[in-house]
């Protein structure tokens, strides 16, 4: 049984729109503590959006956003995010050890020891080790995409968002990856875009297409194919 304490992010009757088009249209869902949503669907449908939404980066044309602890409104939640689109320059001059400490700006509580062992054990989960000083510049796009990973999970944070976290990376740190989500799903809440659904919706208990609406499949058979249809 669900509880009403257990809703963290709760989005109702939501409706985004650039210029005169519409991009999403009538989104209520509550996302619940320790939910693993996997979503999927068209080019252009809405879901990097959706996911900005529920960042709060972007602000609904209609509708609201709220964040809850235990039915109360909060105004924060410990979220780590990894962008679909790598918004950092990378003729900036940053370390990749630099870009994975950034993760725990908001942290203010930990102490030197604990952010020296949380970078360090964040760079080898990555398998970053060779590359911990070298220029994001320098990287290939997979080495990038597992810095921006880290950066996402270096703060523990209780909500993971992910837009295509498989973008880039090749066969095994694509199966690395699938054993590090499946891992923080027993504790985390993960919200997890990609078109590549084989693996990851056998993780997810809730199955969503949007497609400038959004539907949640009861069935997983075609959903892979962006379609909630059993046939
Ligand atoms: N800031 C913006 N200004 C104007 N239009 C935007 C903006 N952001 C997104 N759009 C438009 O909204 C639509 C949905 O984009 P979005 O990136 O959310 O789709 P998506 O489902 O994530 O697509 P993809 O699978 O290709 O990543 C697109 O037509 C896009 O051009």
């Amino acid at each position: 049984m669900h509880s009403q304490n257990d809703i963290l992010i709760s989005l109702s009757d939501i409706y985004m729109q650039y210029d005169r088009k519409i991009i999403l249209r009538d989104i209520n869902i509550d996302i619940r503590r320790n939910d693993f949503l996997a979503i999927t669907g068209p080019n252009g449908g809405g879901k990097t959006t959706l996911l900005r939404l529920i960042l709060r980066l972007a602000h609904p044309t209609r509708g609201q956003v709220r964040y809850l602890n235990r039915g109360v409104p909060v105004k924060n939640l410990s979220i780590g995010y990894l962008p679909q689109k790598n918004l950092i320059d990378s003729r900036f001059p940053i370390t990749v050890k630099e870009v994975i400490e950034l993760g725990l700006l908001a942290d203010k509580n930990i102490n030197d020891a604990e952010r020296r062992k949380r970078i360090f054990d964040t760079i080898e989960l990555m398998g970053l080790q060779d590359h911990a000083g070298h220029a994001i510049g320098e990287l290939s796009g997979g080495q990038l995409q597992r810095t921006l990973i880290g950066r996402a999970l270096i703060s523990h944070p209780d909500i993971l968002v992910l837009d295509e976290p498989l973008s880039y990376l090749d066969k095994h740190y694509e199966h690395e990856l699938y054993n590090i989500i499946a891992g923080l799903a027993a504790d985390t809440t993960i919200i997890l875009v990609s078109h590549e659904m084989s693996t990851i919706a056998g993780m997810a208990n809730r199955h969503i297409i949007v497609d400038h609406e959004l539907h949640e499949c009861q069935a997983t058979r075609h959903y892979a194919h962006a379609s909630c249809d059993e046939e």
